[in-house]
């Protein structure tokens, strides 16, 4: 049978009593390593080359990180070309330490430290395999063996370094597949890789704990990470490192938990590319930091550069989801999201601290612009329509308007079938409501008032087609309304009536919208204009010419009484 879970066992828990991390809150942020250009590199279907190396380092740099795991130089020539290149070239900052990973066998260590000759400074990070898999089925060995490997090794690493003392050497140690080893092996291991070491006598030393394999709930590996915290020995010498894969899709989480569980540093890579579903994603820990009001010390504003070089230098694109740097994070289609936004934006003021609903950060902080947030397909609603109008081209619109327009625009995305942009939402809110029919464009207009009213004189239309009206009422718009009234033998009530000064930025400077019934069919218009009386009385005569067209005009024109009124 292919799809048995039967086949499987579940992860053991760690059994714990006095289990703190579940209350710590990490408050700072912690040493970052980014291993892009090793386990990033190491799992490129085309690794990286020289070049493409030096274009990570260098954004690695700017980024702000201080260790940077550069490569695995025994393993392959442009790794320990790459190496060389950097300490040549002098191209390594003085605050930035590389890192180079070398497996516990004495040739890759001694041709690891030939790729190092020369650097000022350096970690060098050497690993095994400690898991009970690993053992059994790999090496062929018991624990003695393993953790001889692991000592050998160590050994190693200390005479070569000692050649070398002019160089600031920093010694790290992974025992690989921690998360599927014993927790008292992996103690064991640790302490007799320091007892070569002996941090406590001032060599620096990182004990970096990889979930080589994500095999459990994230609670699980900062069991195992206190655990270790708690009972190897030389712990407030050494620098405990997480290094967490992707496997069940919770590295960063892993991360997380592990960092309240007492580590203080965290490897990963940007945009999580690693072995298999990756490596724990920088970007994200480092910014769900940042969410927190917390200083992640990197500086991941150029979110758009970040992707760029990630993209070009491993040939995978950015998923549009991707946490905070996809595409489509800053973007809300869905229209109580939209609506949401568009008030909580309204609101806020430079200064205030950021408290928008379904934004949980402010997109400009990564070089993203809030025009980008509230797009429009058929899940929209009149909130995100009004917003890009608003936005897009200063048209605010009454409430009554918007819902009568989203519907409109509704139904276009559902005919399209797909997003509606900024330019066709403005081309229907003309079509359907600006557009002016030429025989009902309002030419001149005179408002007298007296005591007992409004009396409008106005004239619309051009040449053969052209109609002066006469009316009278209490306002402005019930004067004209007369005025109608009277020449095209139509009955009007104005049932919604709105009109905005215009802000900066347009030709108009007013925007007036009307509802009408002419003979008990409802319309509605918008017209813009230099004032607001112009603005409404060409959105009066827009809404009647919906409903009654230019035959009526024609007719109204022809009549003596109207052209003479
Ligand atoms: C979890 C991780 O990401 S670990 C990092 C993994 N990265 C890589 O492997 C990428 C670079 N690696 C390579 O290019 C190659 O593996 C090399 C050049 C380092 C070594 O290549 P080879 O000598 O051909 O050996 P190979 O890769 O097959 O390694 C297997 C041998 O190394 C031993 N070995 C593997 N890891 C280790 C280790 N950490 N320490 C000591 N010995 C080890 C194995 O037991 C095996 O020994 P055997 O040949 O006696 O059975
Ligand atoms: C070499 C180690 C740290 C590693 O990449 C892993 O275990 O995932
Ligand atoms: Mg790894």
């Amino acid at each position: 049978m292919a799809f048995d879970h039967r086949k499987y066992v579940p992860f053991t828990p760690v059994r714990k009593t006095d289990r703190r991390w579940p209350d710590q809150v990490i408050a700072r942020a912690p040493l970052w390593c980014a291993v892009d250009l090793r386990d990033g590199n190491q799992a490129l279907v085309k690794p990286m080359s020289v070049a493409q190396k030096q274009r990570m380092f260098d954004l690695l740099v700017k980024l702000g990180f201080k260790e940077i795991e550069i490569g695995f130089p025994a393993a392959s020539q442009p790794d320990f070309d790459f190496c060389r290149k950097l300490i040549e070239e002098d191209r390594i900052p003085a605050d930035v330490h590389i890192q180079v990973l070398t497996q516990a066998r004495p040739e890759l260590i001694e041709r690891t430290y030939e790729a190092l000759q020369g650097a000022q400074r350096a970690i060098v990070h050497v690993y095994n395999s400690t898991s009970t898999v690993q053992r059994e089925q790999v090496f062929g060995l018991d624990r003695a063996g393993i953790r001889d490997i692991a000592v050998n090794g160590a050994r190693l690493v200390k005479e070569h370094a000692a050649r070398n003392p002019d160089v600031d050497w920093t010694f790290q140690y992974s025992p690989e597949s921690f998360t599927g080893t014993e927790l008292d092996f992996a103690a064991e291991v640790i302490d007799a890789v320091n007892d070569v070491w002996r941090p406590d006598q001032g060599q620096r030393v990182i004990i970096n704990l990889p979930a080589t394999v994500e095999m459990a709930t994230p609670n699980v590996f900062a069991d195992q990470v206190e655990w270790i915290c708690d009972n190897i020995r030389y712990r407030e010498h050494v620098s405990i490192s997480v290094h967490t894969h992707n496997d069940r899709g919770c590295a960063v989480a892993a991360a997380e938990l592990a960092v309240m569980a007492g580590a203080d540093r965290v490897e990963g890579t940007l945009m999580g590319n690693g072995e298999r579903t990756g490596n724990m994603d920088l970007v994200t820990m480092a910014m769900n930091l940042y969410s927190q009001g917390i200083d992640p010390t990197l500086d991941l504003s150029g979110m758009a550069e970040i992707t760029d070089v990630v993209e070009a230098c491993t040939e995978i694109s950015t998923h549009p989801r991707h946490p905070y740097a996809g595409e489509l994070v800053f973007t809300a289609f869905s229209g109580s999201h939209q609506d949401a936004i568009r008030k909580c934006l309204s609101q806020r003021k430079e200064g205030d601290t950021w408290n928008v609903a379904y934004l949980p950060i402010d997109p400009r902080d990564l070089g993203r612009r809030y025009e980008e947030v509230v797009r429009i397909n058929s899940q929209s609603g009149k909130g995100g329509v009004a917003y890009v109008l608003e936005r897009d081209y200063n048209i605010s619109l009454p409430r009554w308007l918007q819902i009568e327009f989203s519907k409109a625009v509704q139904k276009e995305a559902e005919v399209n079938g797909g997003e509606i942009d900024s330019l066709t939402i403005h081309r229907l809110f003309e079509d359907r409501y600006l557009k002016v029919q030429a025989p009902w464009e309002l030419r001149s207009y005179d408002l007298h008032r007296d005591d007992e009213g409004v009396v409008a004189r106005v004239s619309v239309g051009a040449g053969e087609q052209a109609m002066n009206l006469e009316g009278r009422g209490l306002g402005a718009v019930e004067a004209v309304s007369a005025a109608i009234e009277a020449a095209c033998g139509v009955s009007l009530a104005v049932e919604a009536y709105d009109e905005f000064a215009l802000g900066e930025g347009t030709s108009a400077n007013a925007l007036a919208c009307i509802r009408l019934a002419v003979n008990g069919e409802h319309t509605s218009a918008a017209a813009l204009a230099e004032d607001t009386t112009s603005a409404t009385l060409q959105a009066l005569f827009s809404a009647v010419a919906r409903v009654v067209g230019n035959s009526a005009a024609a007719t109204a024109a022809a009549s003596p009484e109207v052209a003479d009124a």
